[in-house]
């Protein structure tokens, strides 16, 4: 209210009198706020002063860049080498907020590939927006990164999927798109991509393939599928009624991140690899059972007790496609 002893009626401030409050009125036309684009957030120099910033500091131009999911930090553990940067200390970087991201990025070497890792990711939750959460990926782009492997914790809607198995990504159902939300709203910068980018095809099937072959020599083979991903945007986890709509729609799990951070490296042209570790069931049944809720500790410890795997996973890829440099 202001000083002068105004009433808000049908959303216009009057004064006692009836007449409407001019300071009020002056004081709405101030306080409009033009939001901007999510794309003119970074802009190209900025996230080419980042690129520089990285390559300069680590002497290292990685072809590979990793996105480790929630309590699968250890990926970057097996890089060589390391020369880590604190995300606070990286110029114009976002903090990691979310237990299981340790805000670290790791760049060296990985059977005998330069890759670049990042310890923790950005989600919308935490009240980023979408161009911000992959803005990295950009910077991974600039820094001479061709592939993207993005993993992350999901919880497995469909019924033939246990907590522990690896779902390989084919395709995704972008629930915030739907809903009109995407990294690259706004002004587009053709030197990244084009304005409408394709994104059938988006999951490299040769990828794919060289990972079912893996986890047949790893003898894991019955546990790894071939899925299709949705990500929300948190953070609360699932209703039934949503898990329900999920699972008609062909989800084969869900989670809260990755999709941004795909349509942001296939707008760069980027070939993509992501996989699912599957750390909860979720459940379509209504039930009163604490056991059938998923929560974040048992996330962070089915990650943790299935890291050696999604490590191994990893590795073997980044073997193989050394194998065609
Ligand atoms: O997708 P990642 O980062 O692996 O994490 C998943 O796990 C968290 C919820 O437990 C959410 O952040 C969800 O997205
Ligand atoms: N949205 C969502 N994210 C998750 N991350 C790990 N498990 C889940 C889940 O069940 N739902």
């Amino acid at each position: 209210m202001c000083s002068r002893d105004c009433c808000s009626k049908g959303g216009v401030s009057r004064t006692k009198d009836g007449n409407p409050c001019e300071r009020r009125a002056e004081k709405q036309e101030t306080d409009i706020i033009v939001p901007t684009p999510q794309s003119l957030l970074y802009p190209y120099e900025m996230i080419q002063e980042i690129a520089d910033f990285l390559v300069k500091g680590s002497g290292i131009r990685p072809k590979i860049g990793i996105i480790c999911g929630s309590g699968l930090g250890s990926l970057a553990d097996l890089i060589q080498n390391p020369k880590v940067f604190e995300y606070s200390k990286i110029p114009n970087f976002p903090v990691s907020t979310v237990e299981g991201h340790a805000g670290k990025l790791v760049v060296g070497c990985l059977e005998g590939v330069n890759v670049m890792a990042m310890q923790g990711r950005f989600h919308y939750y935490e009240g980023y927006p979408l161009a911000k959460c992959s803005m990295p990926v950009r910077v991974m782009k600039l820094c001479g990164v061709e592939y993207l492997f993005a993993t992350n914790a999901a919880g497995g809607i469909n019924p033939k999927y246990a907590v522990g198995d690896i779902m390989l990504m084919h395709d995704h159902v972008n629930m915030l798109g739907f809903a009109g939300n995407s990294p690259l709203q706004g002004p587009n910068d053709p030197r990244f991509g084009p304005r409408f980018p394709a994104l059938v095809n988006s999951y490299n099937k040769d990828l794919i393939n060289k990972a079912i072959d893996i986890s047949k020599a790893m003898g894991i083979e019955s546990s790894v599928h071939v899925g299709v991903y949705s990500c929300l945007g948190g953070p609360t986890y699932e209703t039934i009624a949503e898990l329900r709509a999920l699972r008609m729609m062909g989800v084969d799990a869900v989670g809260m991140s990755t999709v941004h951070e795909v349509i942001t490296a296939r707008h760069c042209d980027m070939k993509v690899f992501a996989f699912s570790l599957i750390t909860n069931k979720c459940a379509t049944e209504y039930s009163e059972k604490k056991d059938e809720e998923a929560n974040h500790d048992e996330v962070m410890a089915v990650a943790k007790n299935k890291q050696k795997a999604c490590c191994e996973m990893v590795s073997r890829l980044v073997a193989e496609i050394q194998k065609s440099l």
